[in-house]
This record gives C-alpha cells, sequence and structure tokens, in this order.
C-alpha cells in the first residue's frame, strides 16, 4: 500500500477560558493513494479537528501529518478542503468563485471558464454563473464550493458533511456525480459523514471515530460498485457493515 496521507500520534489540545479541551488524542491513521475513505463519527468526536490537521489549516500539539512523503507545515495546493463552513468569496460571482484555484495556477481565461461551466453543470447550477454567494441557498453554496474545489483538482480531497444540508435527492445525485468525477481519477478522498449509509454507498474502507478521535473501527467495504442505495439495502454484505457500524459508532459514544 502507498500512503498518500497519513498522521502519526497527533494530538490536539485547545485552551479556552485558562483550561484545556484535548479534541484529538494519539491518532494515527494511513491513507491509501486513489482510495475513497469514509470516516463516521458522533457529534463533537474530533472529526473537524482531524480534517484541519490533515489540512495543515491547524498545527498539531503534538505529533505529525505527512502528504506525498513529505512533513505537512501549512496548506498545500494539492489538498483541497471542503469545509462544513462557508469559504466562498462574497465580492465574486459563482463563477469566479469557482474560477479561483484555477486563477491561482495560471490557467488562461478561456480554459478557466469552460472548466468553471462544466463543474457548475455537474453541480446543477447552470444558470447560476452570475449569481453571488448572497444569491444563494445554502445547498447551492455548498454545490458551488463543490465545484470550486474540484476546480483545482487536487490529488487529495478532503470532505466535511459535504451534503448533509442537501434535500436526499440532490444529495443522491451529487454522491453520484462525486464518484464519477473520483473514478479513474486517482484522486484520495477521505469524506467525513454523519449517515452510515452515506459512508457505506461511497467508501472503499471505512473508518469509525469515538470520543477524542479514537478508532473504534475500520473496515475495507468491498461492495461491488456502481452502488445503488435499493439493491444495497438487501446485500447482506451491506447489512452486515450497516450493524457493525452502528454498534461501532454506539460503542464510541458510550
Ligand atoms: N477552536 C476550538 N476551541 C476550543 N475547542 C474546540 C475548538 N475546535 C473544536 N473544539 C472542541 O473539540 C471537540 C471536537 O470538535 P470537532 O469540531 O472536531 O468535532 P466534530 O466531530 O467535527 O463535530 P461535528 O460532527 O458536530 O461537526 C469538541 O469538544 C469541540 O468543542
Amino acid at each position: 500500500m502507498t500512503a498518500v496521507l497519513s498522521a502519526e500520534r497527533l494530538t490536539k489540545q485547545f485552551t479556552k477560558d485558562d483550561s484545556a479541551i484535548v479534541a484529538l488524542r494519539d491518532f494515527a491513521l494511513s491513507v491509501e493513494e486513489g482510495s475513497f475513505l469514509t470516516v463516521l463519527g458522533r457529534s463533537g468526536c474530533g472529526k473537524s479537528t482531524m480534517l484541519n490537521l490533515l489540512a495543515g489549516l491547524t498545527e498539531p500539539t503534538e505529533g505529525t501529518v505527512s502528504h506525498r512523503g513529505r512533513k505537512l507545515e501549512g496548506p498545500d495546493i494539492d489538498i483541497g478542503y471542503l469545509t462544513q463552513s462557508d469559504t466562498l468569496m462574497p465580492w465574486r460571482d459563482v463563477r469566479r468563485n469557482v474560477e479561483m484555484p484555477l486563477e491561482i495556477r495560471g490557467v488562461k481565461a478561456r480554459e478557466r471558464r469552460k472548466t468553471a461551466a462544466g463543474l457548475l453543470r455537474r453541480v446543477g447550477l447552470e444558470g447560476f454563473e452570475k449569481h453571488y454567494p448572497r444569491e444563494l441557498s445554502g445547498g447551492m453554496r455548498r454545490r458551488a464550493s463543490l465545484a470550486r474545489m474540484l476546480a483545482g483538482t487536487p490529488r487529495t480531497l478532503l470532505m466535511d458533511e459535504p451534503f448533509g444540508a442537501l434535500d436526499a435527492q440532490l444529495r443522491t445525485e451529487l454522491q453520484e456525480e462525486l464518484l464519477r468525477l473520483w473514478q479513474g481519477s486517482g484522486q484520495t478522498v477521505v469524506f467525513v459523514t454523519h449517515d452510515i449509509e452515506e459512508a457505506l454507498l461511497l467508501g472503499d474502507r471505512i473508518v469509525v471515530l469515538g470520543g477524542l478521535g479514537r478508532i473504534v473501527a475500520d473496515e475495507r467495504i468491498d461492495l461491488p460498485r456502481p452502488r445503488h442505495v435499493d439493491a444495497l439495502r438487501v446485500d447482506p454484505e451491506f447489512v452486515r457493515l450497516h450493524t457493525a457500524m452502528a454498534a461501532a459508532l454506539k460503542e464510541g459514544s458510550s
């Protein structure tokens, strides 16, 4: 296995009103190149803290993160991060937000426009190119952020509950679109979710976090692709994994 992203002995401690809050303790993870890893965990177990560290956005109190064999010292253009909070630039319209990573890479205007138009179509935002973020719904802003992250074609994608706020139909469409874009791309994905079904539908490995980022389950998902929810729900392997992950989540929170 070639690990593209790895965390060793990661601890993150915050200080609030003179008291220490440990969000993650002695966390270790190794993510295989080209794989789709889903991370499941209850609210507050340290998932966003973990992603912030893997993205190089925050510094660990102890331990190291390595990306493509190099110690991560800060944000890296090869790591795309879709955070839970809205990071679209309010003064740029949707198209220019999506074009931003291409601008940073020095891509010519015509090429940028073409790539942005294609991605906006894929996330269902065709016709909204000239809208500003304040003129979009929360779900639309989420999709614009997704298109912007994909525009940069980062080799590693970190996603923090990207589809949580979307309606069920849109969620299914975007899950399928994400898989289409990922398959054959060679990109590595770390996808955080609360939803067991979503984790099993998307990933080829699932990790369940308990309190302080303790790994309580780590399993391969060997379900054939393409996966369809209706067929999966009656698949014995899916049912087994679903039951095991639900038990792991319960164990992790006790
Ligand atoms: N900047 C901060 N300062 C103080 N405490 C923090 C900070 N960021 C996170 N924490 C604490 O660390 C713990 C883990 O938070 P984190 O956001 O990583 O959880 P999470 O699993 O992503 O939760 P959710 O699923 O609700 O987003 C929580 O107890 C939280 O209060």
